[in-house]
């Protein structure tokens, strides 16, 4: 997934350019349930090409003797991570010298980068984005993330040269081999649970070709199951000053969350789960991709069952958004339970790319609407005429019906539950896609 992020220093309107470019998509995707209202990453499509828009709006702690720094490693994790960049400035306050220093840094990269000068809410504003061609650049969008205005042709040309949405890949040979990446805040834990994992193991660890960042998998055997560990040198990586700015630490997540069959979001039982597990939880989410949450530094808890039980219960309410998760309890530190991991992750992939033969689909489909008959829209009652799963990794299923756009929410609920039970699929994401009958359907 093609990754774009917006930066830029505090206050010109990154977050606000973020928030008018997702609010786009708010037909298409729910948002989700449980995250907070502040989100960090969204899905973006526009125009058949979809990608994932990162906000660092609020990263800058504000504190004047540290914005300059702070600036210049959000620019630099950007500049890594992201490919693509909208370089946000603000039209009333003109051109800064840090705009000129950033834009400096941003002409380094081979990477598209798009100069955004927002504020410009109307006409007479136009001179003043033109200031900005002094920074030496092609082409200036006058934008007002405010207003909506400009936005059209700054995504038009965003868009222009990002690939087409994939289809779904094939399964392959090499998908024997289970996908897992170890994400989560820092200090977390990540580093501890990987050498946890690996310990004495042989591994081959391999550059992955392909890529443009330094990934580093690694690849291992256990129990006859191979499994590559995505990312393994950034998580074992260390001590990078951009750490500090925990906020930023997310976007490391997101490359190995899209290169992953099964996350493991990692979590802090001493400190509970903060708002920014849940962007990484979200991700997830977002990203269909398999969970086991993992709450490590279990150690510190484990004497007090009263905080032990607060801890579970709140994991449980604020990642209701992941039901399918299993919640696991370890210490990497002394790696006490943290040998149930891979068989849990194993059992999640399992789920992940089951697949379910059409007739049995149909039969279960058939015995949902006998159990719970389809409501009545609008003085029509909904039918369904044939289902039959589409895609693995996460189970996708395809329903014929007389009028998609009105099956309720509430009852793609309860079929996907009925169907997540009947295939015993619970500890998988899965997904219910409603399409019209077409004539072929129809000959049935
Ligand atoms: N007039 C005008 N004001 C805007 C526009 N876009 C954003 N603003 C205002 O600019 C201020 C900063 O906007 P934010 O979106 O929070 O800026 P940010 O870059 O994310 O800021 P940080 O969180 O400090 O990094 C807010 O008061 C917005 O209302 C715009 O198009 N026109
Ligand atoms: N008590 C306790 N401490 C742990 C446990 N696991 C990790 N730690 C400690 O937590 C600290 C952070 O661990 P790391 O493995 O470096 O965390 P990380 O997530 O890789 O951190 P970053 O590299 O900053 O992203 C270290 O001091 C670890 O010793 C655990 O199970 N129990």
């Amino acid at each position: 997934m093609t990754m774009v992020a917006v930066v830029g220093r505090p206050n010109v309107g990154k977050s606000t350019l973020f928030n008018r470019i997702c609010r786009r998509r708010h037909a298409l995707v729910d948002d989700l349930p449980g995250v907070t209202r502040d989100r960090i990453t969204a899905q973006v499509s526009y125009e058949g090409k979809t990608f994932t828009l990162v906000d660092t709006g609020g990263f800058v702690s504000g504190d004047p003797e540290r914005i300059a720094g702070e600036t210049r490693e959000q620019v630099l994790l950007a500049l890594e991570e992201a490919d693509a960049i909208l370089f946000v400035s603000d039209a009333k306050t003109g051109v800064h010298p840090e705009d000129v220093t950033m834009a400096d840094l941003l002409r380094r990269t081979e990477k598209p980068v798009f100069y955004v000068v927002n504020k410009v809410d109307g006409p007479e504003q136009e001179a003043l984005a033109a200031e900005f061609y002094a920074l030496g650049v092609d082409r200036v969008y006058a934008v007002s993330a405010a207003h909506g205005r400009g936005i059209h042709d700054l995504l038009e040309d965003l868009t222009a040269a990002m690939p087409e949405d994939e289809p779904p890949e094939e399964e392959t040979e090499a998908d024997a081999v289970i996908r897992v990446a170890v994400v989560g805040r820092p200090n977390v834990g990540k580093s501890t649970l990987v050498n946890q994992i690996l310990g004495e193991r042989r591994v081959i660890v391999s550059p992955t070709p392909g890529t443009t960042r330094d990934a580093v998998d690694t690849l291992f055997e256990k129990d006859g199951r191979r499994y590559l560990l995505i990312d393994t040198a950034g998580i074992r990586r260390k001590g990078r000053t951009y750490q500090k700015l925990e906020k930023l630490s997310i976007i490391k997540a997101l490359g190995s969350i899209d290169r992953c069959h099964v996350a493991v979001v990692l979590l802090d039982a001493l400190e509970g789960v903060t708002d920014q597990d849940l962007h990484i939880g979200g991700y997830v989410q977002e990203r269909n991709r398999g969970c086991v949450i993992g709450l490590n530094k279990w150690d510190t808890l484990e004497k007090d069952p009263k905080a032990v039980r607060r801890l579970l219960d709140e994991v449980k309410g604020r990642f209701r958004f992941l039901p399918h998760a299993p919640i696991l309890t370890f210490s990497a530190l002394s790696g006490k339970r943290v040998a149930k991991l891979l068989p849990a992750v194993r059992e999640v992939y399992e789920q992940y790319a089951l697949r379910v033969g059409t007739g049995v689909v149909n039969r279960v489909l058939a015995e949902a609407l006998e159990r719970h008959e389809p409501p009545l829209v609008s003085g029509r009652r909904l039918k369904f005429y044939y289902a039959t799963q589409a895609s693995t990794r996460p189970p996708t299923f395809v329903l014929f019906c007389n009028d998609p756009e009105r099956v309720h929410f509430s009852y793609a609920r309860f079929l996907t539950n009925h169907f997540r039970e009947s295939f015993g699929m619970d500890k998988t994401p899965v997904r219910l896609l409603f399409r019209p009958r077409t004539g072929r359907e129809a000959n049935r």
